[in-house]
This record gives structure tokens, C-alpha cells and sequence, in this order.
């Protein structure tokens, strides 16, 4: 499978049933094994707790800064997470130096409205996120005005924000007053200064 259409509106991809169930089981629980951490973000001077807890793997050299206030510094691939950047690199046909994780404790854990377009990613970058545990809704929007697009994002699922995405869609993970169990996302990004990988052997 290789996702290539970015002719949608907006540019995105979702594969609903990306990893088996059994794929999706076995790296929810690896990744509740994650260095997880609570991360502090400065808004207009004040300096607030990120509303989830945040960690990073990826190749070495990529430092990732955003909202001008976090830094996030990668640790060393686990081979349970290389295996899974290759095979959303070889499904999507992109290539991805590091992976964001989120973990929403409840409904009151959320991602605000955003987009991902740190210079870091490079040119137009594509990001590729997988959910593992509670459904939740997502959505995108374009522009500051630009009515929400709902996607129920499920456990096991793929959802590819094509190149060109974050140049005109932003996106959120709203709270919920619903009761929710935890929810784990993988955000596969590119970094400028990721490893040049060799397709003969990376990708095998
Ligand atoms: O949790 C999600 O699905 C979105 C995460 C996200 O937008 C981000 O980490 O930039
Ligand atoms: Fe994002």
C-alpha cells in the first residue's frame, strides 16, 4: 500500500485499520513503557503545564522546539518503534526522522489548535499519526474561519496529513466532558537533520 493522494480536501489520508489487532495490542503496551513526561509551556509569559505527557524518539541531532517554549530531545529508537517508522515509510512512501508522542491521561488531557510547521521538518512536511486506546475526535480546519472537520480517530488507526497540510489546515485534539479512557498517539515527523537512510537496507 502506498499513499500518495493529496488531491482530498483536506490533504489527508485515513486508514482506519492500519495495524491488526494484535499489532496494535502489543505496541499499546510497549508504549505505556515510554519515558513519558509532563512538559511546561510559556504562553504569554506564564509558564503552564502541557495538557498531556509528551516524549520523543528519533535519530540523533533532531531536537524538536515548539510553540517557541518546548523542547523535546530525542532518545534512542526502541526497536518496537523503528520497526513501526518502517512500516509507515514504506506504506506511505515518506521518510520520518522522529516520532512525538502524546499521551491524553482523560478527557481533560487535549491538543489545541495548531498547525506543525516548525522549520526543523523542513519544507512541507508529512506527518503520519497513529492512535492506540480511546477513540477520540479530531479536527481540522482551514484557516482561522474555516469550518471544523470531525475524524473519529481509532485505536489501530493511520491518519497521514499530507505535504501541504500545515501550510493551510490546522488541527486540534479537543477536550471532552464524556467519561474516556487514555489514549496513546504517535506522530512520525521529518527533521532536517535526520539520517540520510538507505532504501536497500532501511527498508527490507
Ligand atoms: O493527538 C493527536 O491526534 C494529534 C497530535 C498533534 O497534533 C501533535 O502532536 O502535533
Ligand atoms: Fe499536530
Amino acid at each position: 500500500m502506498v499513499l500518495s493522494s493529496t488531491d482530498t480536501n483536506p490533504p489527508i489520508e485515513y486508514v482506519p485499520n492500519f495495524l491488526t489487532p494484535s499489532q496494535a495490542l502489543e505496541l499499546h503496551n510497549h508504549c505505556e513503557t515510554l519515558a513519558w513526561r509532563q512538559n511546561t509551556i510559556k504562553i504569554f509569559g506564564k509558564t503552564m503545564p502541557v495538557p498531556r505527557l509528551e516524549c520523543m524518539y528519533g535519530d540523533e541531532g533532531c531536537d524538536y522546539l515548539y510553540s517557541k517554549s518546548v523542547l523535546l530531545q530525542p532518545i534512542a529508537w526502541t526497536p518496537e518503534l523503528q520497526q513501526l517508522r518502517l512500516h509507515i515509510e514504506s506504506s506511505t512512501g515518506y521518510r520520518f526522522h522522529i516520532v512525538l508522542c502524546n499521551r491524553y491521561r482523560d478527557g481533560r488531557d487535549s491538543n489545541g489548535w495548531h498547525a506543525d510547521n516548525e522549520k526543523s521538518m523542513g519544507e512541507s512536511p508529512a506527518i503520519a499519526s497513529i492512535t492506540l486506546g480511546q477513540k477520540r475526535k479530531f479536527q481540522m480546519r482551514q484557516g482561522k474561519k474555516g469550518k471544523p472537520v470531525d475524524i473519529w480517530l481509532k485505536h489501530g488507526s493511520l491518519l497521514v496529513m499530507h505535504p501541504g497540510c500545515q501550510e493551510s489546515w490546522v488541527h486540534q485534539l479537543p477536550k471532552t466532558t464524556r467519561p474516556v479512557e487514555e489514549r496513546i498517539n504517535l506522530t512520525f515527523r521529518p527533521h532536517i537533520n535526520g539520517k540520510i537512510c538507505n532504501e536497500e537496507t532501511d527498508l527490507k
